[in-house]
């Protein structure tokens, strides 16, 4: 979720206007292999991201599911296509591609839709969807994404890479938890730290709630994402190791 909220005077919005520490965009993530880069999901700072990293050019786009804060850059990016006179791809399952056609009808001037229900190899990575709870807003996808075994021989007993991308989500069933299990990285959100709204008005998972669900799931390592004014970067969680929030621009080597 963006930080500071527009409406909103409380301490870690505003310590995000002057202080700047909690400042952050809607939840976004680049994946760079040799088949070139895949965004993960195209939210509304998508410009600002281009500007302040002096990229110039997108190809491709994977998107979670169809709501404002994860495809809000979508038009902006088919507009760059056009005067770049190149196509962009878009990959999501097809519930998620026939809203962005009822949303934007315009975008596939620009913009090849690829239905990636039954997954999508993406240079050394195989991706696949899978349905996730998202509270109140119905329901997102999720991705996984397994690193395919390379003529490089790995060490006895290691494994080729594992991780998964599961930014709207609250209350997994146990069905939809099992692609959680094995990961060296899961990337999860978490709106607050602790939310004290109802359930039925929830949508996101808090850092309490995903700290239970880590507990069960046990990936080596993992960053909370989509994190509202309801997380305090400058407080200390007390997380327990190898649990960290992500930060706008961080990089990791996945494997
Ligand atoms: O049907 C919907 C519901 C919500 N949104 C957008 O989602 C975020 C709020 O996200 P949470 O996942 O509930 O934290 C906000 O940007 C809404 O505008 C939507 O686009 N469509």
């Amino acid at each position: 979720m963006g930080v500071p909220r527009v409406y909103c005077s409380c301490e870690v919005c505003m310590e995000a206007r002057t202080g700047g520490r909690n400042r952050r965009y809607r939840s976004s993530a680049l994946l760079s292999s040799s088949e070139g880069e895949l965004l993960i999901d195209c939210g509304p700072e998508w410009r600002t991201q281009m500007e302040h990293y002096e990229k110039r050019k997108l190809g491709h786009v994977l998107i979670t599911h169809a709501h404002f804060d994860h495809i809000a850059g979508l038009p902006e990016w088919a507009d760059a296509c056009r005067w770049q006179q190149q196509s962009g791809h878009v990959y999501a399952p097809a519930d998620v591609l026939a809203t962005l056609r009822k949303m934007f009808p315009w975008l596939e001037n620009q913009l090849v839709y690829h239905d990636c229900s039954s997954g999508l190899q993406w240079g050394a990575w195989q991706i696949q969807p899978w349905k996730v709870f998202h509270g109140k807003n119905g329901y997102s996808y999720a991705y996984r994404f397994d690193k395919l075994a390379d003529n490089i021989k790995l060490a006895k007993d290691s494994r080729p890479y594992r991780f998964a991308y599961c930014p709207d989500a609250i209350n997994l069933s146990a069905e939809q938890q099992a692609p959680l299990f094995g990961l060296d990285l899961l990337v999860i959100g978490t709106n607050f730290y602790k939310e004290e709204a109802d359930f039925e008005t929830r949508s996101v998972y808090d850092m309490v709630e995903a700290l239970e669900l880590l507990a069960h799931v046990q990936p080596k390592l993992t960053l909370f994402t989509h994190m509202s004014h309801g997380v305090d970067i400058t407080k200390n969680y007390n997380l327990p190791a190898g649990v960290n929030p992500a930060q706008t621009g961080m990089q990791l080597e996945l494997g």
